[in-house]
């Protein structure tokens, strides 16, 4: 795998347990490296079940997951890692997890971005961890992946118990590291509209599979709302994700697979209408990635013409 890649799944599949079903199954996907990753999908649908597997604390049950171009054991020194559960020692104060998070990765270590992490939320570095409150504890468990300064960042719902403000702050962070030294985020969250201005490629799961996974600005060109007094017939030379019929009127999404015919308005829809359409439908058949690039390319060419 060349270093420009991430994270990459290859038929990756997870069953726990003899008889258990399928957490995460056929999973296949490329993440290039550099770019801040969303993993949306409901409830069940795999989500910390893949980021455990980049994060190499479980093992794929069939196919592969390849991290900054090894196995996940293997790049665990360069990986950040928060889980769902945000879990801390309680019987330690914050400078003393700060202090561990700094023994356990010599020449690594970003002390002060760590340190502004924790002061952002106004923490008394002598709190102990079991008095925190879950947001507390959650900044806490940010400023050690950060002060970690991974090449790559796996959070699994890492804004879930954070106040709006805390949220913004901490995005900002996130946003600031990937920028500065071009830290690859992959992050889980149920707030789709929340991660539009933030991330660029997204990964959606659903009922164990991937769904959709490219790049968002790709993901949003391959597809479009229409809204008209149309026949639904006049779609079917179309993918038909979702459609809708209201008195007169017609709402589809749609991914388009050549020109319209009718008198249709069209929108690019918004990451959360795509995403939502999506899990809305689940039949619904995902575009392939050349079908994403494809479409990109089309749309740009119509803007030089325009
Ligand atoms: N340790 C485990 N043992 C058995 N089954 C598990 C285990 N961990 C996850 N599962 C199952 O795997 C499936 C996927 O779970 P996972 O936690 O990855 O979903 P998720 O998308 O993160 O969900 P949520 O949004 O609720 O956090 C679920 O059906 C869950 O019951």
């Amino acid at each position: 795998m060349s270093s420009d890649t991430a994270l990459r799944a290859d038929a990756l599949g997870k069953r726990f347990g003899l008889r258990g079903g399928w957490a995460l199954r056929d999973c296949s996907f490329r993440l290039p490296a550099g770019r801040v990753c969303a993993v949306v999908g409901p409830n069940g649908a795999g989500k910390s079940t893949l980021l455990a597997l980049a994060a190499g604390l479980t093992a794929p049950t069939e196919g592969s997951v390849t991290v900054l171009g090894t196995t996940p054991g293997a790049a665990r020194p360069r990986v950040g890692y928060t889980a769902q559960d945000k879990p801390l020692y309680p019987q330690l104060t914050i400078a003393e997890t700060l202090r561990m998070g700094a023994d356990l990765n010599p020449g690594r270590w970003d002390a002060a971005g760590a340190e502004q992490v924790v002061a952002g939320g106004d923490l008394d570095p002598r709190a102990r961890v079991r008095s925190l409150s879950g947001g507390q504890r959650t900044r806490v468990a940010l400023a050690l992946a950060l002060g970690k300064r991974p090449d790559l960042l796996l959070l699994d719902e890492p804004m879930a118990d954070l106040d709006p403000l805390a949220r913004h702050e901490l995005m900002g962070t996130l946003m600031g590291q990937a920028a500065r030294y071009g830290t690859t985020i992959v992050m889980s969250s149920h707030v789709v509209a929340e991660l539009e201005d933030s991330c660029d490629h997204l990964l959606l799961v659903g009922g164990g599979r991937i769904r959709l996974a490219g790049e968002i600005d790709d993901l949003l060109a391959a597809h479009l709302r229409v809204t008209g007094a149309g026949e639904p017939a006049r779609l079917e030379a179309h993918t038909v994700i979702e459609s809708r019929v209201t008195g007169r009127q017609l709402t589809a999404l749609i991914r388009p697979a050549g020109p319209l015919t009718g008198d249709w308005r069209t929108a690019t829809p918004s990451l959360e209408e795509l995403v939502l359409a999506h899990l809305r439908n689940p039949g619904a058949p995902a575009p392939t990635p050349d079908q994403n690039a494809e479409t990109a390319r089309n749309a740009e060419n119509e803007e030089h013409v325009a």
